[in-house]
């Protein structure tokens, strides 16, 4: 994971189609790597690797600044409108594998739209989802990352009223990740400090977890 003066952090986006994934990524990169569109059917077909570039002024180690680099593992949604859920569930086993079977996998960021209600049926899926990929210790290596937040802030939702306002269903699911939620504004989040806040909280996320990282072995396909 670390150099003497370096960081990287590997994470990866996973979620329903459409969610913001592809732009939550970019958000964490600071680039336009993965593509992201509104669309009727599903964008992301296949998995993809971004790195960011170093990234100065956020943590720092024994006094000492340390250059973060940000890895994100892009996917397609699940259920997505062309590929059946096994069929993604192989694409982003095989994905994590491939890129992180070395220094492993520190957070996967579950992607939720903060604009629509979390509904137990899709949750029930999801949270299925996300445990066969990541097994039995995922409530540790995962973060929610409720997208759309501009959207729930136009509606006139302060992050307090909205987590007073949200379906159970929600509430219990950050409850099992012992609240590891970040709100996220991907048209604001490029802006270098939006992103630098963000970063920190995922660091936080991961230093609570004492920066464990979740190892993948590779299966045939
Ligand atoms: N207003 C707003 N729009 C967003 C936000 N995040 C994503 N979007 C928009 O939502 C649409 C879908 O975003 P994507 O990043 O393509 O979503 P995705 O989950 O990767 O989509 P698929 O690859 O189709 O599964 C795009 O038009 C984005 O600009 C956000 O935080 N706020």
């Amino acid at each position: 994971m670390a150099g003497s003066n370096e960081m990287t952090i590997n994470l990866v986006v996973l979620g329903r189609t459409q969610t913001g994934k592809s732009a939550a990524g970019n958000s964490l990169l600071g680039s336009d790597d993965f593509e992201s569109q509104l669309s009727p059917s599903s964008v992301t077909t296949c998995c993809s690797l971004g790195h960011s570039c170093h990234i100065s002024g956020i943590t720092r180690r024994n006094g000492c600044e340390l250059a973060l680099r940000v890895r994100v593992l892009d996917t397609p949604g699940f259920p997505h409108s062309s590929l059946s859920k096994e069929r993604v569930r192989e694409m982003v086993r095989s994905a994590l594998a491939q890129h992180f079977r070395e220094e492993g996998l520190h957070l996967a960021l579950l992607v939720l739209r903060a604009d629509l209600p979390l509904c137990p049926d899709e949750n029930e899926h999801t949270i299925q989802f996300i445990q066969e990929l990541l097994g039995p210790t995922w409530k540790d290596f995962t973060a929610v990352l409720l997208t759309h937040a501009d959207k729930a802030k136009e509606a006139g939702f302060s992050e307090e009223a909205y987590l007073h306002s949200v379906s159970s269903t929600l509430l219990s699911l950050l409850s099992s990740v012992q609240h590891k939620y970040v709100f996220l504004d991907n048209q604001k989040s490029k802006i270098k400090e939006e992103r630098a806040i963000v970063l920190q909280k995922l660091l936080n996320f991961i230093r609570q977890n004492k920066y464990q990282v979740l190892l993948f072995k590779h299966n045939k396909e």
